[in-house]
């Protein structure tokens, strides 16, 4: 069978779920509902974020979207996940595997869980461009245009270094150049959708800003859609232009990322504004929430009350 998951279709989301509930087992006796009635909905070219605290549901929807939920035959997945508006919910691996390979792209939070240890990292992120993508750019299939290719991507995800670190094992490499691996190899699918989950949780602060600032702009110049997933209302706030919020498995508010943080309707949303708000206001750089906040509200002075 022959699907067209990565085809645009006139009216129809990139992602929609309806109603979509997960549940995961725990223990031999015990399940979580992780995800309970989730509606949500990403366009093409949209940025998209999904927040909420610690075990809110935020990962098992974002590998819900990417059909990377836990194996075992005790998880059930009830409702609807559509792509390019193709049913999901009990579709065959090969169409999944077809999903990750040609429309959503996924960077996690640990690049080292991803990133195979033994094999060179050019060689990995080769492994991820498409044949289709260097025959289009007329470079054909052979070794040193996908060795161009290859430096490109890493380039383009922000390691100007590119041939070095494509000679290298991912743990020579720091955590910061790691996670821009993983932005080359999801980028290097040109995949409609790049499902950032806590990109750059575990980078310190410094890194954790130029990495985004690197997804930020490697999307704009791509023109794909961004899901990104975060705890941190301060990176949502910067990179989004739509929110939904996560509590407890379920989607307790949505709209535009900067009306949603300016006037939060749920008591959970303001809770969660609040406590973001009573970080330092020492931060300069735009991915820090204060000046996210402000910069995001002066620009679109409309969304604000
Ligand atoms: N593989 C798994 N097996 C069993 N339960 C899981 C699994 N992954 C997540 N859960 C449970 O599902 C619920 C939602 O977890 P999830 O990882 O989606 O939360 P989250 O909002 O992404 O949190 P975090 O930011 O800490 O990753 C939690 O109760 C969690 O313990």
């Amino acid at each position: 069978m022959t699907t067209a998951v990565n085809q645009p279709v006139a009216g129809t989301p990139l992602i929609e779920l309806t109603g979509l509930n997960v549940v995961l087992p725990t223990g031999e006796r015990s399940e979580v509902e992780a995800v309970k009635s989730v509606d949500l909905v990403v366009h093409d070219g949209e940025r998209v974020g999904l927040v909420g605290e610690s075990g809110s549901g935020k990962s098992v929807t974002g590998r819900s979207i990417a059909g990377l939920l836990p194996t075992s035959p005790r998880v059930r997945v009830s409702g609807s996940i559509r792509i390019r508006g193709q049913e999901m919910v009990g579709a065959p691996a090969r169409t999944w595997n077809e999903v990750r390979r040609k429309t959503v792209g996924m960077i996690f939070q640990d690049p080292l869980t991803f990133l195979n240890p033994t094999m060179r990292v050019g060689r990995q992120v080769a492994e991820s461009i498409p044949d289709r993508r260097l025959v289009r750019s007329g470079a054909g299939g052979d070794r040193t245009a996908r060795d161009r290719a290859v430096f490109r991507f890493l380039r383009q995800a922000g390691l100007p270094d590119a041939e070095q670190v494509a000679a290298s094992f991912p743990h020579e490499l720091s955590g910061g150049m790691r996670q821009r691996v993983l932005i080359a190899i999801a980028i290097a699918k040109e995949p409609s959708l790049v499902l950032a989950d806590e990109p750059t949780t575990a980078l310190d602060a410094t890194v954790q800003q130029h990495v985004l600032r690197t997804l930020d702009e490697t999307v704009a110049e791509l023109g794909t859609s961004l899901m990104l997933i975060s705890h941190d209302l301060a990176v949502v706030a910067g990179m989004t232009d739509r929110v939904y919020v996560m509590y407890a498995g379920r989607i307790v508010e949505e709209g535009p990322t900067a009306q949603v943080l300016a006037e939060p309707r749920h008591e959970y949303t303001q809770a969660l504004l609040r406590s973001v708000r009573s970080l330092t206001d020492q931060d300069t750089d735009l991915y820090s929430i204060p000046l996210a906040l402000r910069q995001r509200f002066a620009e679109e002075p409309s969304h604000v009350a």
